[in-house]
């Protein structure tokens, strides 16, 4: 049996169990790819840091560049840009085989990397970029290549997910449910790519660019976050039968622009979302992730599983590392990518969706006529439309709360209705414009 050379760089969450499970299970991998997985060593900032797994001291090395030069597959679990870019890069120069799960760094340079290793015929995978565990990157790749994928609707970050479901089932504030997050360990100390939403936009461009084989990147994704979403916001969505999710989109659009009229485009996506409770999606709790696909053969299809932790996210690492070593003991590359199609991003501005707005707004007569006829100056349609009393001291100062959710419109439709609501004397205040999908 033939052997072939792994070089593993970083051992943190992730890393840690990757070696665990090659060195552990290495008779049971050897049996499945027809090769001897053999670690030859693990690239690590200090060798005597703490770690959680018990690994042979003589496997740790300070020295990555080496490492991988020697290497038949290089595994990269170090995160951030530099060095794991450069070291992906001479990685492949050197004709190894990469598997990485760093989705910040394939957002943003993906495609270098992607022309790199088709160049040199070599493969790159990264299941565990999207959805940690969650087998989503190969079914999308493979197992739908023959269908045609509309629409995917992704929870994809489990700390959001987490927070926004605090909010729902136990009415915790957003500040709260944060904090929660990060006592147990899924919000990082500084979570800012996950709350603002950046995290799932990097997943959302990895998604869009397999499903409509073309390549989109971090720039093409609009972003919203949930840091803006309240309490009212959720317990107003739960009375009226609907859940937020912080939802990562990309679908298919018709274009009606000059040069596109009877095309298509994709708009890529990340915002808090309504969904209707009885949508699948609705049912993904805690910090699990699930990605809801649309496609025009398959119908709808939904992955669920946990996307994130260390032993998960590394079943994922080692499901691309077995496919990658059957390839490499079968012979040719295989293919990886098919991203060479070219169909255009289009910004959120083409959107149409269903909007839930609430309002702040003086308890008077004709102040819903006022509303209503300034939606029908915009083409809005209303669809629902709730409202609750707060009485006051004073006759004449009581205040309403107005939740208004409409049927589809366009965001520039919907831009122009909040301006001009804003200008309204009897409104108070907008408290908040979210969209709603699945409905
Ligand atoms: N943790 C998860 O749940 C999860 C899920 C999906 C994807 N990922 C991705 O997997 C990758 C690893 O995540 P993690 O949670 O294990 O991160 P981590 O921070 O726990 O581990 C990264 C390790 O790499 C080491 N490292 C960084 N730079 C290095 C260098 N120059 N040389 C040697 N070692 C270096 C760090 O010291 C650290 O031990 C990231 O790209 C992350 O986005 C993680
Ligand atoms: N911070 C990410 C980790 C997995 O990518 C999350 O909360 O889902
Ligand atoms: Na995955």
């Amino acid at each position: 049996m033939s052997t072939l050379r792994i070089a593993l760089l970083g051992c943190g969450n992730v890393g840690s169990q990757v070696a665990r499970i090659l060195l552990e299970d290495a008779d049971a991998l050897a049996a499945r790819t027809g090769a001897r997985l053999e670690l030859t060593g693990i690239a690590v900032r200090s060798i005597d840091a703490p770690r959680d797994v018990d690994l042979p001291r003589e496997l740790f090395t300070t020295d990555a560049e080496a490492l991988v030069e020697s290497a038949d597959i290089v595994i990269e679990l170090m995160g951030g840009i530099e060095p794991a870019r450069s070291l992906i890069l001479r990685s492949i120069e050197h004709g190894a085989t990469v598997v990485s799960g760093n989705k910040a760094l394939l957002a943003l340079d993906g495609p270098t990397l992607y022309e790199k290793a088709d160049a040199a015929k070599v493969q790159l995978s990264y299941e565990a970029a999207v959805a940690g565990a969650i087998p989503i990157l190969r079914p999308i790749r493979d197992s739908l290549s023959g269908d045609r994928i509309t629409r995917v609707l992704g929870i994809v970050n489990g700390t959001t997910n987490f927070i926004l479901d605090q909010m729902d089932t136990t009415g915790a504030q957003f500040d709260d449910a944060l904090a929660e997050a990060q006592r147990l360990g899924y919000a990082e100390a500084d979570p800012t790519a996950d709350v603002g939403g950046h995290d799932a936009a990097a997943k959302g461009a990895i998604l869009a660019s397999l499903s409509f084989h073309t390549r989109f990147a971090l720039d093409d994704v609009y972003c919203e976050g949930i840091t803006q979403v309240t309490a009212a916001d959720i317990a107003a969505a739960k009375d009226a039968g609907f859940v937020i999710k912080l939802l990562a989109i990309a679908e298919l659009l018709p274009r009606d622009d000059a040069d596109g009229a009877g095309a298509e485009g994709v708009s890529v996506r990340v915002h808090p979302t309504l969904l209707p409770r009885d949508h699948p999606l609705a049912a993904v709790h805690g910090a699990f992730n699930a990605v809801f696909i649309e496609a025009e053969n398959a119908g709808e299809l939904m992955f669920y599983g946990q996307g994130a932790g260390g032993t998960p996210t590394a079943s994922a690492v080692l499901g691309d590392v077995v496919s990658a070593a059957r390839r490499m003991v079968l012979g040719g590359p295989g293919r990886t990518e098919t991203t060479t199609g070219h169909v255009p991003s289009m910004s959120i501005d083409a959107v149409r969706t269903s909007y839930s707005i609430g309002l702040d707004v003086a308890d008077q007569p004709g102040v819903l006529a006022r509303i209503a006829q300034l939606f029908a100056e915009q083409g809005v349609s209303i669809e629902t439309l709730r409202q609750s009393i707060h009485p006051a001291g004073d006759p004449g100062q009581a205040t309403a709360e107005i939740r208004i959710v409409t049927h589809r419109a366009t965001e520039a439709a919907l831009a122009a209705t909040v301006e001009q609501i804003q200008h309204l004397a009897v409104i108070n205040s907008v408290t908040s414009v979210l969209r709603v999908e699945g409905a």
